[in-house]
Parts: structure tokens; C-alpha cells; sequence
């Protein structure tokens, strides 16, 4: 596991990375078989010119040496050749790579969202390590699997031009080839911890890289720079941002300093073995033992096999790194999903009896505290409920839970008298409307805003349309430069013939009815929630809403979330929850009859205003009554 790497056992830490690099390498290989075939055996042959260049040249300087040797034209031409060859093998392996790379980068983006979109709920989105994962798998998937393909023909490449070295040093001496070779292990193994420590380190930064990201969001992100630059925060962003950024680079500078020192002794060793063999070979060569050609091979091959041993053990070392992090890519598809899915999903039956809650207990982690304590709400199929709260009792948490976004810690929720449970996540949520407090704002067209929610007719404009119209926006759509096939975004341009940017905003209460219209698109649906479907809208938009409402819900269970009491009045039933409970229930008139916290909220934004009449007072009243009930109720 990912988060299990940095304290493992060193032999199942390489297991793990070897599981790993297959996987990786599996992937690359999937993404474009013929292309990494071709760049592999390139890149070998790429590995066998440096040796057969250097044979070459010693053959030339014998030949200069030793009168009326007549293969020098030949010898000379081939080395021209091996010239050549490594000359066009290079930029022709990058453009395989590249090739590669490039299949690979869309492999990789189908796979890792395969891989995120199985899950469900929302918990794991909602647990900042898992962010943390993701981004590391996001990053890894995008890098690992190139680097070590790489790696892997680097490898073979170094491996190949040892080989070659290899043989040459121990015909000549065959005690300096093993002890040149025995160097290899300690720096492997140097390498190797060198590369562990890397991708540890990425882990262990990667909230503090997330951060940071942030941080310099926020100072460019449309939704906050009008905050940042009236309370003047650019400083204090940037600082925070900075901050993020120096202890990722001191943490890096500790691990590099680390690995660099680790590493001094391997180099040290090597280049007294250099010289250890050259002093030998000067003096062999002083004795006649060894020819001018035999020295500049010799010289030419130590360097070369600890070149290619240090090229071997960097690139196990990358290889490594990439394989580690990699890991937080290949697990997650064994991430457990946070619902539990039925073995036997039951199909999900239209709701024609009634949707339950029952005794319903709900806390985000098992550490923080309850948010509902046993809540008991039926909702009859037809009829429209409303559900009043203070801030922070709970309402919009119910919402998730209502379309399974999140399961009860404890009590059920029954659809028909079956629980939702039982059902496919997918299949219930087909069967529901809602428009959450938090509503998505697409940087897209208005008409797609609007055909995401049912996008199997996305491309029904009638349908858009009329959903439009129901959430009173038509007229303000139809009016923009392209009507509904114009961009809503201020970070996308769409560029038109002219050249011109096309993007249009809309203003706070119209982005509303634009999330009313995507749930009018399901008209069809069984259930419609509303949590705070009119908060931004003025009088006339929430009356029109609320008259749509009324004709659209024709057969549709409705749940209605809102401040604003008034428009509340009509429901078939209103329930207030309070401390985690329903505490009352019943109409406007049973409750006002009851006398009890409906009846307090709703003389207190009676004070402010005419009972059902929505006008440009309620909007103070509201903030009034809110602040006045937020005290005792919180
Ligand atoms: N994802 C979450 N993780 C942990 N706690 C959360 C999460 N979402 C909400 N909460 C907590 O749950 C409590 C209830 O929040 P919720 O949004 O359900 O209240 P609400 O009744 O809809 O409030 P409001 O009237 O302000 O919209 C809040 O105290 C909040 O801190």
C-alpha cells in the first residue's frame, strides 16, 4: 500500500515496487505496443554503438601502428557508420518516447477517472489523505510508467555497453573487471534508498504541494480575487503559498544532501579504481605487455563500466521512485468503495407509497460529533415537505443522505418500505431531482448547464428550453450573444469567427435558476429537492419558481429546504429540525396552533414582513430573523 512504504520491511518495499513497475510497464505497453516496441529495440541498438565504436577505434589505432595493415579504409567507414547510427538513434528514440508518452497520457486519464468514478459517495472526496492520494496517483500515472519504460531500456542500454566493456577489461585484466564489477552493488544499493527516499518524500510533501497549489489558486481563481483584493490579501496569500513552497524545497534539500552524502564514498571507490587500473595498464604497456590500441580500450572501458554502473544504479534509483509512487495509482482501484453495494442490487420501483426516515443518526467521522440524533420523517409520495432549521442543524447533511451520498452510522432510510441500501447508488439518484445549496456553475454553454441534468438529452433544446422557461430564464438566455449555445464561463474563451471571446456571466440569482432548470430537466423524477432553491432570487423569480414548482411536481415527492418561511406555508407538511431531531411537524397552521419554534421563527419574519408576500423587505427580515433563532438553536 501507498501509505504503507516508507516503514515496510525493505524485501516486501521491493516486492510492492516490482508489482508495481509491471503494472506501469504493463500500462505503457497497453497504451501503444508497436511504438514501445520500436523505441525499445532503438534504444538498444543505441546501447550496442558506444561499444562497437570504441572496438572500432582500437582496431584504426592497431592498424596506424602496424605497417601495411590495409583494413583501414574499412575499419574507418564502419566507424562512420556506428557515428552515424548513434547520431540518428537518439532523436529517433525521443520521438518514439514521445510517441509513447503521448498514448500513454490519454491511457492513463481514462483509467485514473475509471478509477475515481467507482466510487460512489462522498466520503473519500471529503478525506483530505485521499486527496492527497489522488493527486499523487494523478501525478505518478502520469509520469511512472514513461519513466520506467525508460529506465527500463536505459537499463538495458547500460547493461548491453557493460556487457561489451565488460568482456574487453577481463581479456585484458580479468581481477580489475571483477573488482569494477563488484563496485556495482554498493552503488545500487545506495541508489535504491536514494530512490526510496525521493518518493517518500513526495508523499510526505504532497499536502504541503496541495497547499500550495491553493494558495495560488486563490490569488488567481475569478470566485476569490475580488475578496483578496478588497481586504488586500495578495501578500498574505503569497506568503502562505511561499511558505508551503520553502518546506517542500527544504524537506527536498535534506533528502538530495542525504542521498549526496551516501552516495560520496561509491564515487570515491570508483575513481580509485580507475586509477588503480590505469597505473597498472602504463605500466604494463611501459613492460610490452599490453599495445598502445589495449591501453586506450582499457582506459576506454573501465570508464565505461562505471559509467554504465552508475547509470544502472541512478536509474534503478528513479525507477524505484517511480514504482513507489506509482503504487498510489495501482491500488486505487482497491480503495474499498464507501458505500457498501448490494450483491443483488433490487431494482429501484417508482416511489408511489412513502420514502422514511427512520431513527436516523448520522456523524461525519466516527470522531466528530453527531450531526442527526435519531431522526423520524415520512415523506408521503405527492406531497410536498418543507424542512426549517437554524444554520448548521443539519438540513442540507439530510439532503446527502437522502440521495445516498452518504449511508446512516445508524437507522435506515426506507424507499417504499425497502432500504436504500438495497438499491445501486446510480439507479436511486436516476429516480431524484435536487438542487443543492451548493450548486455546480459549469464553464459551459447555458444549454449544456442546463441538459447535464439529464444528459442523455443534452441535445434536446425543447427540453432545455422548457426547463428554462418552468425556472423562469428563458427569456434572459435567449437574449445572450448566441442564446444557449453561449459559453457561461470567465476562464474559458469561446472564440468565434471574429475572433472575439464569447463567454457571457450571469449574475448570482440567474446562475440559481439555471440549477433549477438542470433539476427541472428531471421532471420525470420521483423525488425533488430543494435546499435553498431561491436564496439569491428576487420576489418575482421565487413566486415564479415556486408556481412552476407546484405544476411540475404533479405526482413528485417534493422536499423543500428554506429560511424563508413563507414560501414554505403551502407545503402538505413542515417539519423543524432541531438538535439533530425532528422536533415539530405538521402544516403551517397546526404548527402556528402548536406555538412552539415554527411559531417563534415565524413571528419573527412575520415582524419583518406580510406572511406570503415576498417582497424587497423580506431580505433584511430573513437576516434578522436567522441571527435572532441562530443563538439558542446552535
Ligand atoms: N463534509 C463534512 N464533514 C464534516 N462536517 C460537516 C461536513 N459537512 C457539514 N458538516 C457539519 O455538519 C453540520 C450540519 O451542516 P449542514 O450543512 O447539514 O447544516 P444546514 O442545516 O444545512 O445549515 P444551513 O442552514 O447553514 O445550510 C455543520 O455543523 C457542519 O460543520
Amino acid at each position: 500500500m501507498f501509505e504503507d512504504f516508507g516503514g515496510d520491511a525493505e524485501p516486501r518495499r521491493y516486492r510492492e515496487a516490482l508489482r508495481s513497475a509491471a503494472a506501469a510497464v504493463a500500462l505503457a505497453w497497453r497504451s501503444a505496443p508497436g511504438t514501445v516496441t520500436a523505441y525499445m529495440a532503438v534504444s538498444v541498438a543505441a546501447g550496442l554503438l558506444p561499444t562497437a565504436a570504441a572496438l572500432l577505434v582500437s582496431r584504426l589505432l592497431d592498424g596506424l601502428t602496424r605497417p601495411g595493415y590495409d583494413g583501414l579504409t574499412t575499419v574507418a567507414v564502419l566507424l562512420i557508420a556506428a557515428t552515424l547510427g548513434g547520431a540518428l538513434t537518439i532523436p529517433l528514440a525521443d520521438f518514439l518516447r514521445g510517441q509513447s508518452t503521448r498514448a500513454l497520457r490519454l491511457r492513463v486519464q481514462d483509467e485514473l477517472f475509471d478509477g475515481v468514478n467507482r466510487l460512489p459517495g462522498l466520503r473519500h472526496f471529503e478525506d483530505p489523505s485521499f486527496q492527497d492520494r489522488l493527486r499523487l496517483a494523478q501525478q505518478a500515472a502520469g509520469t511512472a510508467p514513461d519513466l520506467l519504460v525508460g529506465s527500463l531500456v536505459t537499463a538495458v542500454q547500460a547493461a548491453v555497453m557493460l556487457a561489451g566493456f565488460l568482456v574487453t577489461v577481463f581479456v585484458i585484466n580479468p581481477v580489475l573487471g571483477v573488482v569494477t564489477l563488484l563496485l556495482a552493488l554498493p552503488a545500487l544499493r545506495t541508489q535504491l534508498t536514494a530512490g526510496r527516499r525521493r518518493a517518500e518524500l513526495l508523499r510526505d510533501t504532497m499536502n504541503n504541494s496541495r497547499r500550495e497549489m491553493f494558495y495560488g489558486s486563490l490569488l488567481t481563481d475569478t470566485d476569490t480575487v475580488k475578496e483578496i483584493r478588497l481586504y488586500g490579501l495578495q501578500r498574505f496569500f503569497t506568503d502562505r503559498a511561499g511558505a508551503e513552497l520553502r518546506t517542500v524545497v527544504a524537506a527536498e534539500r535534506g533528502t538530495e544532501l542525504r542521498n549526496l552524502r551516501a552516495r560520496t564514498p561509491d564515487l570515491l571507490l570508483g575513481v580509485a579504481v580507475f586509477g588503480a587500473g590505469l597505473l597498472w595498464a602504463v605500466r604494463a604497456a611501459r613492460q610490452g605487455e599490453l599495445s598502445i590500441g589495449d591501453v586506450s580500450v582499457f582506459i576506454a572501458a573501465t570508464a565505461g563500466i562505471q559509467r554504465g554502473v552508475e547509470q544502472l544504479a541512478s536509474t534503478a534509483s528513479t525507477a524505484y521512485q517511480a514504482a513507489l509512487t506509482f503504487t498510489a495509482f495501482r491500488t486505487l482501484g482497491e480503495v474499498p468503495v464507501d458505500l457498501p453495494l448490494p450483491a443483488a442490487p433490487r431494482p429501484v420501483p417508482p416511489l408511489a407509497d412513502t420514502l422514511e426516515l427512520q431513527d436516523v443518526w448520522f456523524r461525519y467521522t466516527a470522531e466528530s460529533p453527531w450531526i442527526l440524533r435519531g431522526v423520524d420523517l415520512t415523506l408521503t409520495a405527492g406531497s410536498v415537505t418543507a424542512l426549517v432549521g437554524v444554520n448548521g442543524t443539519g438540513k442540507s447533511t439530510l439532503v446527502k443522505l437522502l440521495c445516498r451520498m452518504y449511508d446512516p452510522t445508524r437507522g435506515r432510510i426506507l424507499w417504499n418500505g425497502v432500504d436504500i441500501r438495497e438499491f445501486e447508488p446510480d439507479a436511486l439518484r436516476e429516480r431524484v431531482a435536487a438542487v443543492f445549496q451548493d450548486y455546480g456553475r459549469y464553464d459551459l454553454t447555458a444549454g449544456e448547464n442546463i441538459g447535464l441534468g439529464r444528459v442523455a438529452r443534452l441535445d434536446r433544446e425543447d427540453l432545455v428550453a422548457e426547463a428554462a422557461t418552468a425556472a423562469g430564464i428563458h427569456a434572459r438566455l435567449s437574449r445572450l450573444g448566441h442564446g444557449y449555445r453561449t459559453l457561461l464561463s470567465r476562464i474559458f474563451a469561446a472564440t468565434g469567427a471574429a475572433g472575439a471571446a464569447e463567454g457571457e456571466l450571469l449574475s448570482g440569482g440567474e446562475w440559481q435558476r439555471v440549477a433549477v432548470a438542470r433539476a427541472f430537466m428531471r421532471r420525470d423524477a420521483d423525488m425533488m429537492i430543494l435546499d435553498e432553491p431561491s436564496s439569491g432570487l428576487d420576489a418575482a423569480a421565487e413566486r415564479e419558481i415556486h408556481d412552476s414548482l407546484r405544476e411540475l411536481r404533479a405526482g413528485a415527492t417534493v422536499l423543500v429546504i428554506s429560511h424563508r418561511l413563507s414560501t414554505l406555508r403551502d407545503a402538505d407538511r413542515i417539519a423543524v429540525l432541531g438538535h439533530g431531531r425532528v422536533a415539530e411537524c405538521g402544516t403551517h397552521d397546526q404548527l402556528l396552533d402548536a406555538d412552539g419554534e415554527y411559531a417563534r421563527l415565524w413571528r419573527l419574519q412575520a415582524a419583518g414582513y406580510e406572511p406570503g408576500h415576498v417582497g424587497v423587505a423580506d431580505a433584511p427580515a430573513a437576516v434578522a430573523a436567522e441571527g435572532a433563532v441562530a443563538g439558542p438553536g446552535a
